[in-house]
């Protein structure tokens, strides 16, 4: 799996890749590894296909019962607090989960934010995180797709601006441009 997404002026950029894996047989192509808990608030999902859906379909049942309890969306940060809390209380127990928690907040902070969750109990605010086999790649170059037999088939993208997440498209990764590791640009041997 390879995952990204970063924060920018314009908002929240996030990406996933589509392949789901067991052992080195490709158990799917076509998996949705964005969670859309609400219209403003989107979970990744990287390490367990089921530990990834189960618990973070959890926490948006969780965060539709802040709205009905405060009467006020939950913030990006309360969200991925409480994902965060519910994994740890199975620590050591075998969860395996990566996940980027994002959002624009609407009521307190008014940023978009970014949090990266995991199954160790980690939790970090961040500007962009990459989680997955293929982060590696992902972190310097377009390759992931490429590159990580566990990465690949297509790419879903979305923009979470003021207004809630866009999904801007699914994209077949064996279709994009990638002419090796000098691709990206101010790549090496690019002169720029
Ligand atoms: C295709 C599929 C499932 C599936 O492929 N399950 C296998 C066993 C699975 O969880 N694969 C993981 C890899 C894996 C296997 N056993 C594990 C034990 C511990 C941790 C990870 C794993 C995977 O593809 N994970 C994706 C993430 C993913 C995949 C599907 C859905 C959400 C997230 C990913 O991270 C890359 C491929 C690298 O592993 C489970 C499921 C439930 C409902 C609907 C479809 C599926």
């Amino acid at each position: 799996t390879t995952t990204l997404a970063f924060r920018f002026k314009g908002g929240v950029i996030v990406a996933v890749d589509s392949r789901a894996t067991a052992g080195s047989y490709i158990a799917s192509g076509t998996v949705k590894k964005v969670i859309e808990i609400n219209p403003y608030l989107l979970g990744t999902m990287a390490g367990g296909a089921a530990d990834c859906q189960y618990w973070e379909t959890y926490l948006g049942i969780h965060c539709r019962l802040h709205e009905l309890r405060n009467r006020e969306r939950i913030s990006v940060s309360a969200a991925s607090k409480y994902l965060s809390n519910l994994v740890y209380g199975y620590k050591g127990m075998g969860l395996s989960m990566g996940t980027m928690i994002c959002g624009w907040d609407k009521t307190r902070c008014r940023v978009p934010a970014v949090f990266y969750v995991d199954s160790d109990g980690t939790r970090l605010k961040g500007d962009l995180f990459s989680v997955g086999s293929g982060s590696t790649h992902a972190y310097v170059s377009t390759a992931a797709g490429h590159r990580d037999a566990f990465s690949g088939n297509t790419c879903n993208l979305y923009h979470i601006k003021e207004d809630g997440w866009h999904f801007i498209g699914n994209y077949d990764i064996s279709k994009m441009h990638y002419d090796g590791p000098g691709d990206v640009p101010g790549g090496p041997g690019k002169g720029y």
